[in-house]
């Protein structure tokens, strides 16, 4: 899609503040037209809380949730709009389709329930299945479908009532390796055509990075990073988001092209860059020598702590100054025969460092 202007209005505009417990969840959101955003945490980070609330299964203990103008929550004045009269259609991680009814009637039945002939109703839930390549499944009932059938299913009847917000809640959690490749691609098609909004709640970063516009990533109830792909796997700005995307993330002080991570380490990096920094570094880049290499910057002892195949290579966890994971490839780890307790010298090259300010997203 074309990215929105940061004048144009939100579809959906929220603040979200929800208590649970001990926990709060504290988020501001806005999704424009057309746009897919992926809200993507740890466990227990509010993704469903989140999820929850927007669809007015959970009430607000303060802010608001507006949908194309139209309050929906607004605790301050005591408004709240009940599940069934909001224009939000919901894609739950397990479908949630009727058993007994028949694929057509169960996406018929929003249209039916938002006061469509039956006809009317049939023919547009027939449509919707057609629109999915589901033409031919119509009578099927829920168990005579696949899981990806069942998943497309799912994605016509939330999609039937022609909702302003799309809701997903872990849409490809449910299926297996090969049919999720598949259904990514289907579902990443259908979400183009979606005139409205779309939030799709992940925990995995490769369906928001394939499927969104721009990702939000929320950790213990709040946004820590936002951003699109490309952005967030070259810039993490937390240790999630760094594992998430694979690289080693560490905070430092910037003088120039020197960077001082701990104590007795500083790293030469290829940005010149003054103040607080965050360094980031793939695994792929961390070179491990048996005793001091000749290199004069960007090296420092280490301990070798575990070892574990990482594809077809071997991913190492050092300790020590700075805790880093190193990958080596088969050659690489004849050479060194690496064994937990080992010490051995650790050396990334400046140019495969990327410095940025920690201060702002
Ligand atoms: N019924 C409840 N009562 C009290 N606290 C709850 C309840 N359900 C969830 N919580 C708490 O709310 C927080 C957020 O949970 P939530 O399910 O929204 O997280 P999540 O990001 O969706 O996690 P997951 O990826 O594991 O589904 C957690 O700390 C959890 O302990």
């Amino acid at each position: 899609m074309t990215p929105p202007t940061e004048r144009s209005t939100p579809l959906l505009d929220a603040h979200l503040v929800v208590d649970r417990g001990a926990f709060r969840l504290d988020l501001p959101l806005r999704v424009h037209a057309g746009e897919v955003v992926a809200l993507l945490g740890p466990n227990g980070a509010g993704k469903t809380t989140a999820l929850r609330a927007l669809a007015g299964l959970q009430p607000l203990a303060a802010g608001h949730l507006t949908l194309a103008g139209r309050v929906f929550d607004r605790p301050d004045r005591r408004l709240h709009v009940p599940p069934e009269r909001r224009p939000v259609g919901v894609v739950f991680q397990d479908y949630l389709l009727f058993p007994h009814l028949s694929a057509l009637d169960n996406v018929a039945f929003g249209p039916r329930r938002h006061g469509l002939s039956r006809r009317a109703a049939r023919e547009r839930a027939a449509r919707r299945l057609a629109q999915v390549g589901l033409a031919g499944q119509l009578d099927r009932r829920p168990r005579h479908l696949s899981g990806g059938q069942a998943q497309r299913v799912a994605l016509a009847r939330a999609l039937a009532v022609e909702p302003v917000l799309l809701l997903l809640d872990e849409p490809l959690a449910a299926l297996d390796a090969r049919t999720r490749l598949d259904t990514r691609a289907e579902l990443h098609r259908q979400l183009a055509d979606h005139p409205g909004a779309t939030l799709l709640v992940t925990h995995d970063p490769l369906d928001a990075l394939v499927l969104a516009d721009r990702l939000v990533v929320v950790e213990d109830g709040r946004v820590v990073q936002t951003g699109d792909a490309t952005t967030i796997t070259t810039r993490p700005r937390t240790d999630y988001v760094a594992r998430l995307v694979g690289l080693n993330l560490h905070r430092g002080h910037a003088d120039g092209h020197a960077v001082r991570i701990a104590a007795g380490v500083a790293l030469t990096v290829g940005d010149d860059l003054h103040g607080e920094v965050f360094v980031a570094f793939p695994p792929s880049a961390v070179a491990l020598h048996p005793g001091r290499p000749d290199a004069v910057a960007n090296t420092w002892p280490a301990t070798v702590g575990g070892i574990q195949r990482h594809g077809d290579n071997l991913r190492i966890d050092l300790t020590g100054p700075l805790r880093v994971a190193a990958d080596l490839s088969p050659a690489a780890a004849a050479r060194l025969h690496p064994v937990p307790g080992q010490t051995v010298w650790a050396e990334v090259r400046p140019s495969d460092i990327r410095a940025y300010p920690t201060g702002n997203s």
